[in-house]
């Protein structure tokens, strides 16, 4: 029996892009990435105020490219950081949308994926779903232990694209995703370093304002007592703070970007503090993966770097420099996040599997 056809938009809003694919089932019609600098999102106050501006976005590249949004069978969004919950694909319900709206686990452009694709769906009356959500947790108890009694260790990371090309390196490899033991590196505006075993992710750097590398436009793990001075230093507000850590953190701390590419021309006319600075984002990377490898015991199948970052030539050589010794390294430049999203609506639209229902309160 022949398949039905259903065109499903998909939308996954990152801190410093917004990206967007038009698929028939699970073949890809449209592509289309938009960049968002610094300045431009310096703009806002808080990442709800980037809804229209996302959505404005996002409907203009589909005017540009004659995409008729009428013939829509669904609208799949990056989720975000909702409620800690299993990966799959879930119904966008009120209940989410609510702590969509609130940020439940905190403020990062994915919590616009699941608005975005709400507010378009219910015009078209056609379902809306998100995937793979920032917030899967599926850490090892071990894991959640962070050494500090009054606050455990959490799993925010890049989990559509980090189980996407999990998969994908186990179908290429013709090995089952659940006997492999990976470290996947995820490095877009965020770095999540995760290592995956028996099919799940039982370690993961909390990628937003936890710990692990520091990012194009993320502090990562800060000095704690230093952190707590500044704090009660009387010289900043709380947001401020935050802001410090997440979206002018990083590299756009340190160098006022969040464009790797902008910051590699600076280091080619010479700017040797932009190469201090981006040798040692290469650097946290590899520590981090060093440490994952001890969760293996060093019994590692494969590295995989991937995410924007990865385009980057000589950033991917210096981490390579300092970890092959653990095991195979495979670059997996970009993301799957588009393809993986698609996937799960059409598992959902074709009956293959059930919307998952997200838990009111
Ligand atoms: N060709 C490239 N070489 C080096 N860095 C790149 C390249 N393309 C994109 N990047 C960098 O990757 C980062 C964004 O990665 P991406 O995975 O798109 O992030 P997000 O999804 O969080 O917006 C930016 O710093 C961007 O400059
Ligand atoms: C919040 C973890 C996921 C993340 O950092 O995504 P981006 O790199 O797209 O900002």
């Amino acid at each position: 029996m022949q398949k039905q056809l259903n065109r499903i938009l998909v939308i996954n809003p990152g801190s410093t892009s917004t990206k967007i694919g038009v698929f028939d089932n699970d073949v890809q019609i449209l592509e289309k990435t938009i960049r968002h600098s610094t300045e431009e999102l310096a703009d806002f106050p808080a990442i709800i105020d980037q809804f229209q501006f996302r959505k404005q976005n996002i409907l203009e590249a589909l005017d540009e490219e004659g995409m008729n949004v009428s013939n829509l069978s669904a609208v799949c969004g990056r989720g975000g950081l909702l409620r800690p919950i299993e990966g799959g694909t879930y119904a966008v319900n009120e209940a989410m949308l609510e702590d969509l709206r609130e940020g439940y686990s905190g403020q990062h452009a994915s919590n616009l994926g699941g608005i975005i694709a709400h507010e378009i769906a219910e015009g078209l009356n056609i379902p809306a779903f998100i995937v793979d959500p920032v917030v899967v947790d599926e850490l090892s108890p071990i894991a959640r232990v962070s050494g500090f009694s009054l606050i455990e260790r959490k799993s925010i990371f890049h989990a559509l694209n980090q189980k996407a090309v999990a998969k994908r390196y186990a179908k290429e490899t013709g090995r089952d995703y659940k006997d492999l033991r990976l470290i996947v590196t995820h490095m877009g505006g965020g770095i999540t370093v995760g290592v995956h075993e028996g099919g799940k992710v039982v370690e993961v750097n909390n990628g937003l304002h936890g710990d692990g590398p520091f990012s194009p436009e993320r502090a990562g793990t800060v000095p704690a007592g230093d952190l707590v001075e500044l704090c009660f230093s009387g010289q900043y507000y709380r947001h401020e703070i935050m802001k410090k850590l997440v979206g002018q953190g990083g590299l756009v701390g340190y160098l006022g970007t969040n464009d790797a590419v902008t910051v590699e021309k600076r280091i080619q006319k010479g700017d040797k503090e932009a190469e201090l600075v981006y040798e040692a984002m290469a650097y946290q990377v590899a520590r981090e993966i060093g440490s994952a490898s001890a969760v293996l015991k060093g019994q590692v199948d494969a590295i995989i770097l991937t995410g924007g970052l990865a385009y980057g030539k000589e950033f991917v050589k210096s981490i390579s420099d300092r970890i092959s010794w653990i095991g195979d390294v495979v670059v997996h430049p970009g993301e799957n996040e588009l393809q993986a999203l698609a996937e799960g609506a059409s598992r959902v639209l074709d009956g293959e599997e059930q919307a998952r229902i997200y838990p009111n309160g």
